[in-house]
């Protein structure tokens, strides 16, 4: 296998890149941070940021994460361009963000948020576009926003249409009136997160609407010192890899696409020979049952944490562990 191997999405039969490099996270961060704010960052352009996503797609990554909210459009399209890779070769997801102002001072739809990505990151269509989280704005319901993102699906200007941290609840909802299913979910998933909130994965496989994972590396990198540690570097050192790649293998073997993001070069290789090793059945269950015995959630998007409760008592766990 290599690293441009892909999962087939069930609903519309396109077949999406399994390792997706992010902008999100620390990117957004950094440049936020250092422009006061998303209005004046939407303009701005990291140089860091640009040369980290040409470096990605120079070692193999035809995936890229981009979301209205990061405010890295600009930066993914000007990485696309001097990477010199043909934009047919890349998939690039991105997500609307309900709270984004239009030009006429109101909050706006999918639709204006997909018309001012496409010149953002000079493209002509998006492969995935996603609904970041459950949140609306006052203007739009779910259906009206959700008819938005099947027009977009119609004209090709977005090639699949999904969403993002969605609940099973919120998911029953738009298949309701869903004349396009949602393809995807993108979710927080991990050992210590198997279920980002309740039944969200087995609901997910029924309904043939594939799971992407961010922040697969979070035991190691936002939560160490938890009972994974050990484990991880056993299977690290039997396996001659580093307890990210144990990590992101464990992803992978469940059929699960797999965002994440380094601004370390070294770590792309890393990365991208996780698709040319196995690990046992016995050891993929190992990490699987010892994640199970911590709960850990980093991204406390509402209404995601009203489910932490139930999900701790479905694995036996004390309320009060995170
Ligand atoms: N839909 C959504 O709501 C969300 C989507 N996302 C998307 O997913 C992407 C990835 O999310 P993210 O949480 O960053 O993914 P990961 O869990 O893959 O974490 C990546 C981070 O881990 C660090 N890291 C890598 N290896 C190690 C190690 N061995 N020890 C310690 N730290 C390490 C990296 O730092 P280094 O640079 O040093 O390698 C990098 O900062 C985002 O950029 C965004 O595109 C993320 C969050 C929410
Ligand atoms: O990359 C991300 N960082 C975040 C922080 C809070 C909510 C969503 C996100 C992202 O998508």
């Amino acid at each position: 296998m290599t690293i441009t191997d892909r999962f087939t999405i069930p609903s519309t039969g396109d077949k999406i890149p399994i390792l997706g490099f992010g902008s999100g996270t620390k990117w957004q961060h950094k440049k936020k941070g250092a422009n006061g704010g998303p209005e004046k960052s939407h303009d701005a352009i990291d140089e860091d940021l640009i040369a980290a996503l040409v470096q990605a797609i120079q070692h193999g990554f035809i995936h890229l994460d981009t979301a209205e909210t990061y405010t890295t459009r600009r930066d993914v399209g000007i990485a696309i361009k001097r990477s010199g890779v043909p934009r047919e070769k890349l998939w690039i997801t991105d997500k609307y963000q309900p709270r984004a102002i239009g030009k006429d001072g109101l909050p706006r739809g999918p639709y204006a948020s997909v018309v001012e990505a496409l010149e953002f990151m000079q493209i002509e269509y998006i492969d995935l576009f996603l609904f970041h989280t459950e949140y609306l704005n006052s203007r739009y319901t779910l259906e009206q926003a959700w008819r938005e993102m099947e027009k977009l699906y119609e004209e090709g200007k977005v090639k699949n249409i999904g969403v993002s941290n969605h609940t099973v609840k919120r998911l029953k909802e738009i298949q309701k009136f869903a004349k396009v299913q949602p393809a995807v979910n993108q979710i927080e998933f991990h050992p210590y997160l198997q279920n980002q909130s309740t039944g969200i994965i087995e609901y997910a496989k029924k309904n043939g609407i594939l799971i992407e994972a961010y922040a697969p590396l979070a035991p190691i990198a936002r939560a160490p010192g938890g009972p994974l540690d050990k484990l991880l570097d056993d299977l690290a050192e039997k396996y001659g890899k580093t307890t990210s790649q144990i990590l992101l293998k464990w992803v992978h073997k469940q059929g699960i696409v797999t965002i994440t993001t380094t601004s370390n070069e070294g770590r792309l290789d890393q990365i991208q020979k996780v698709l040319s090793f196995d690990i046992s059945d016995e050891d993929q269950k190992a990490i699987t049952d010892v994640g199970n015995s911590h709960f850990y959630r980093a991204f406390q998007m509402s209404p995601l944490p009203t489910y932490d409760d139930q999900l701790k008592k479905e694995r036996g766990l004390p309320l009060d562990n995170q």
